[in-house]
């Protein structure tokens, strides 16, 4: 049994303003099932139910909703931050991974997986999603020259900021803690075999077995669910979901932009407003490549970044506004409700 108080827990004073006029217990979501939250409030865990045309898909692992004494959520609350992905399947959307997220770790080892693409694409996304970004360079004892690793990454933005550690080592990964305690919320992301389990078993103390929830669904089969909202050593929280690990770069337009800040002020001064810096005139990309002061390989994978979001982008277009319309039925759903309920 927890007894966490809603500081604890990550609530601050962005959640309560929202609240002011609601009625509600707040909780936070620690997994999403298809019918049914759990969560994490003041007395505990709460198993909460849908209703009224809500659907699982729109609340995320991190969301704080209000709950009544019946257990029935009432309403999600704004978050801070929130992490997107391009959903699978034919029908492109994007689909809410997590929410809340104060930090986006983004792991990387100090060997052949250090790569500057790879890594700006997740700062792009950390930008997007309105998360601090934090560089991790494992394995630093597998290397003769950590701080070379870090450099690089430091290097790719100023947004960055790195550091190298041995995740085997819970002294090291105590160097974390400033990201993961007080109620801060910390995600981490990047490839296969960085050390994302490692690091994530070191900062929450548990072993790999995951807390699975069994759930019956229509056809009375089982389902698992993994609760992904773990309580840190640190004091803070660590969300891991199987989505975290597959992110793709979605609706990210503003994230790139902030992380290639450089190349995308350089492109105000081209000649041609839709100049594509190849071999224009008056380009002043090309012109600073040729001085010799900007790398040709981050122009290329800047302009990958941006052709790649581009086509994400336009198709979920539509379903965002879909999602909007939804969003506000919702809304005025909420708002009678409780226009019933303080008239009667
Ligand atoms: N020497 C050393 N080994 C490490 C370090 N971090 C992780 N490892 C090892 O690298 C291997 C992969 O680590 P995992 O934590 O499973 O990596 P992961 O990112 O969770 O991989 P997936 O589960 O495939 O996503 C394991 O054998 C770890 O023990 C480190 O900092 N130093
Ligand atoms: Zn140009």
């Amino acid at each position: 049994m927890n007894n966490y108080t809603l500081t604890d827990l990550g609530w601050s004073a962005h959640f309560r303003k929202q609240c002011l006029d609601a009625d509600g217990m707040p909780a936070r979501i620690s997994s999403v099932a298809r019918d049914r939250l759990e969560a994490i409030g003041e007395a505990g865990n709460v198993s909460l139910t849908l209703h009224g045309g809500q659907s699982a898909g729109d609340f995320a692992v991190g969301d704080w909703v209000l709950h009544d004494d019946r257990f029935r959520v009432v309403e999600r609350l704004e978050p801070k931050t929130r992490i997107l992905r391009k959903a699978a399947g034919r029908e492109a959307r994007s689909q809410l991974i997590a929410a809340n997220v104060d930090t986006l770790g983004i792991v990387s080892s100090c060997n052949a997986d250090f790569n500057a693409a790879r890594l700006e694409r997740y700062l792009a996304l950390a930008e997007a999603s309105g998360c601090l970004p934090l560089v991790i360079l494992t394995k630093a004892d597998e290397t003769e020259d950590p701080v070379r690793f870090r450099r690089q990454a430091e290097r790719l933005s100023p947004l960055v900021s790195a550091l190298t550690l041995n995740a085997l080592d819970p002294e090291e990964i105590e160097r974390l803690a400033p990201w993961c305690s007080g109620g801060q919320t910390l995600a981490l992301v990047g490839s296969s075999g960085v050390g994302k389990t490692t690091l994530s078993n070191g900062l929450t103390g548990r072993g790999d077995a995951t807390m699975d929830i069994r759930e019956d669904d229509a056809k009375g089969r089982h389902t698992t669910t993994s609760r992904a909202l773990h309580p840190t050593l640190a004091g803070g929280w660590l969300i891991d979901t199987p989505g975290m690990r597959e992110l793709q770069l979605a609706d990210a337009a503003e994230g790139i932009d902030a992380v290639f800040a450089d190349i995308a002020e350089l492109a105000l001064s081209c000649r041609f407003s839709n100049c594509s810096h190849q071999s224009e005139p008056g380009c002043a990309v090309q012109a600073e490549i040729g001085a010799g002061r900007l790398d040709p390989d981050r122009l290329a994978r800047w302009d990958k970044l941006q052709r790649e979001d581009a086509r994400n982008s336009e198709s979920i277009a539509e379903a965002h506004a879909r999602d909007r319309r939804f969003g506000k039925m919702i809304r005025n759903v909420v708002a009678q409700r409780r226009q019933e309920r303080s008239g009667k």
